[in-house]
């Protein structure tokens, strides 16, 4: 498998905080990869990277490349919302807009000008049957998106991102704030959105990550300790830190 993305001394800070230290990685297409370790050890600062979402956040430097099929998305040139059309994401808290189902789904396509009705009614229901949930709402397309479950707001988020075709989906702790069924139900959707999508995933739950992702990286205080395939990071770590960590000794 190719290598989507791969990164080159990255570094960024938070005004003089030294949030990532030299990260090199390489993520590889259409496949699961997670970020685990302690809190505030640069994962999701990192995933952040993958989009340029710190840009937002001011006093943020950044030295160093992130390279997306072998272009650097921090070359000036970039357009950064095509950036973020390519590279999409789904956050901890699911945050649907407060508007229809049907309308959320619809919002980007319509940014990107899309108008044309029976091509936005394709573009929703591929997303749901996407994020597996169009059995469940399609009935109500039309209702607002906060009467959903948490479970089904985190999948219309996963649909609204799948919505404008994205290449890479980028996901920070998707279900920490979701019941055991449907963390379940949004691991088995991972599985199967890896067959069409590169899948970073930013957990805190190792098991998780043992479960559902084929690369795990593990960080420790901005930097990246150990990063190889799942099942030999989880049973055959390489640095004394990995075994401390997967074994609970900190953590
Ligand atoms: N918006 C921000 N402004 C300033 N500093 C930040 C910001 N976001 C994160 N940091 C700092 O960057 C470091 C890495 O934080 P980050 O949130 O990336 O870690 P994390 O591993 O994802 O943690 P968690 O698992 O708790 O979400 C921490 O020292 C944190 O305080």
């Amino acid at each position: 498998m190719k290598d989507k993305i791969s990164t080159k001394n990255l570094n960024l800070y938070y005004g003089t905080n030294h949030a990532l230290k030299d990260i090199n990685i390489n993520i590889k297409e259409k496949a699961i990869t997670a970020f685990i370790g302690p809190s505030g050890c640069g994962k999701s600062t990192f995933l952040r990277t993958l989009n340029r979402m710190n840009d937002l956040i001011p006093e943020v430097s950044i030295r160093g490349e992130v390279n997306l099929d072998g272009e650097n998305i921090y070359d000036p040139r970039v357009d950064t919302t095509l950036l973020r059309k390519k590279v999409g994401m789904v956050f901890q808290q699911p945050n649907p807009f407060p508007m229809s189902i049907y309308d959320n789904i619809a919002y980007g396509p319509r940014i990107h000008g899309i108008k044309d009705k029976s091509k936005l009614d394709e573009i929703v229901e591929k997303s749901l049957i996407g994020a597996a949930l169009f059995d469940e709402v399609k009935d109500r397309l039309k209702k607002s998106a906060l009467g959903l479950s948490g479970g089904q707001q985190q999948r219309l988020c996963i649909a609204r991102a799948l919505a404008v075709e994205p290449e890479v989906l980028l996901m920070d702790e998707p279900t920490s704030a979701l019941d055991p069924i449907s963390t379940l139900k949004i691991e088995d959707l991972m599985s199967e959105l890896k067959e069409k999508y590169t899948v970073v995933i930013v957990t805190h739950n190792m098991q998780q990550a043992a479960r559902i992702s084929d690369y795990t990286a593990f960080f420790l205080v901005g930097e990246v300790i150990e990063f190889t395939n799942t099942d030999t990071l989880f049973t055959r770590p390489q640095d004394k830190r990995t075994e401390d960590y997967i074994t609970g000794r900190f953590g």
